[in-house]
């Protein structure tokens, strides 16, 4: 990599995850040093064009980048994949549905040297670019925050956390100062497989999420809802430790230590909680906005994954794969989510 040229980040999935990290890129870069590239639908392109992008955070970030002629060398959007030949490095932020098409797509028009990284929930994105890229250095990516995209260029991340990276000697250091210039410092792992577990564990409540229809923090201090998410993450736990999985931290939340936090009575629970994570009002899972969205969600990656595992070791995972079901009628229903209650969402899952 010449150093007096900018480096060159192609972000391909150009939705929350991707708009979010390319705006707080593109805040606090400039053109002589870095060259973005969001990769994704007409859609957003159109709301980009006609309202800039504006990232915000729970913290009280604010930033906003005008996508006109005089920003385009820092930051332009595509809805076609030719600028992944100059990236040197590839953001991969597609749903896990789109992982074989994105796999595909930089197969096609990426260079070898260029780094992909995966920064999608579940844990087979990773392994599904490499074997798609077997001539490329991909790497293992977790996003712990939620974001949620307001409208009309708006994406607001509306939880904490550091986003994680598999530990690797191929240089990415140009990388790592970017994203620690933009406040959004990356922590590196050896045992990523681990941490994405961990991650998975938490992800568990997407569904959930999803089905109950309301922001995170009005379902988390929820006693029923809670106890359902206890319920549906315990019973994961029980098997990823016959599977010989030890879903990692990252940041406060303990995986293990996540059905015991949640069957807390309300009032400890919310001191517990505030400590643990800080959560805006209104923050909500990405598969609510993919029910809302009409678009098919990631459950088979996360509660589907849990289903996988069980049958592999002969075990039973009742709540997760009822949960399977319930998601994929309200994908079928495509009315967005089914708003069950919490004592109708209990009875469904006999608990
Ligand atoms: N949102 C969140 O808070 C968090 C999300 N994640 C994870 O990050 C990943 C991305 O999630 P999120 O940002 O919410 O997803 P989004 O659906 O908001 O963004 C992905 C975007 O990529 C587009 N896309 C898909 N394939 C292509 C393609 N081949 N070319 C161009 N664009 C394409 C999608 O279009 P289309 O509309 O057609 O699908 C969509 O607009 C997921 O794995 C998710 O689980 C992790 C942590 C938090
Ligand atoms: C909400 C959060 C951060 C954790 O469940 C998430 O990963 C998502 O929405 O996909």
């Amino acid at each position: 990599m010449v150093s007096s040229k900018p480096v060159n980040i192609a972000i391909l999935g150009a939705g929350s995850i991707g708009c979010y990290l390319g705006g707080c890129l593109a805040a606090n870069s400039d053109a002589t040093t870095t060259a973005i590239s969001l990769i994704g639908r007409p859609r957003l392109q159109q709301q980009l064009q006609s309202h800039g992008l504006t990232v915000t955070d729970w913290q009280g970030r604010h930033s906003h980048i005008a996508t006109n002629a005089r920003h385009a060398a820092l930051l332009q959007f595509h809805t076609t994949c030719e600028a992944l030949a100059h990236a040197d490095y590839i953001l991969v932020t597609v749903k896990s549905g789109d992982t074989r098409a994105a796999g595909q797509l930089i197969s096609r028009h990426g260079h070898t040297d260029a780094v992909v990284i995966s920064f999608q929930n579940g844990v087979s994105n990773g392994d599904k670019l490499q074997q798609l890229l077997p001539r490329h250095t991909v790497l293992r990516g977790m996003v712990p925050f939620n974001v949620f995209s307001q409208g009309q260029g708006v994406f607001h991340c509306g939880t904490e956390g550091n986003l994680a990276l598999q530990a690797t000697t191929v240089e990415i250091g140009a990388l790592l100062k970017r994203f620690a210039s933009a406040a959004l410092p990356i922590m590196q792992y050896d045992d990523m497989a681990t941490v994405q577990w961990g991650k998975l564990v938490v992800n568990l409540n997407n569904a959930v999420n999803a089905l109950a229809g309301m922001p995170l923090r009005d379902q988390l201090y929820h006693p029923v809802y809670r106890r359902i998410m206890a319920r549906t993450i315990k019973e994961a736990l029980v098997i990823l430790t016959k599977a010989g999985i030890r879903p990692a931290r990252s940041g406060k939340v303990i995986p293990a230590l996540l059905p015991y936090v949640l069957a807390l009575p309300t009032p400890l629970f919310a001191k517990v909680a505030s400590a643990m994570l800080k959560i805006d009002a209104d923050a909500r899972s990405s598969m609510y906005e993919d029910l809302q969205l009409q678009r098919t969600t990631e459950v088979d990656f996360l509660n589907g994954e849990i289903v996988r595992l069980a049958k592999q070791h002969q075990l039973a995972a009742p709540i997760n794969s009822t949960i399977v079901t319930l998601i994929k009628d309200a994908e079928r229903q495509r009315q967005g989510s089914p708003m069950i209650g919490a004592d109708s969402l209990r009875r469904l899952l006999k608990l």
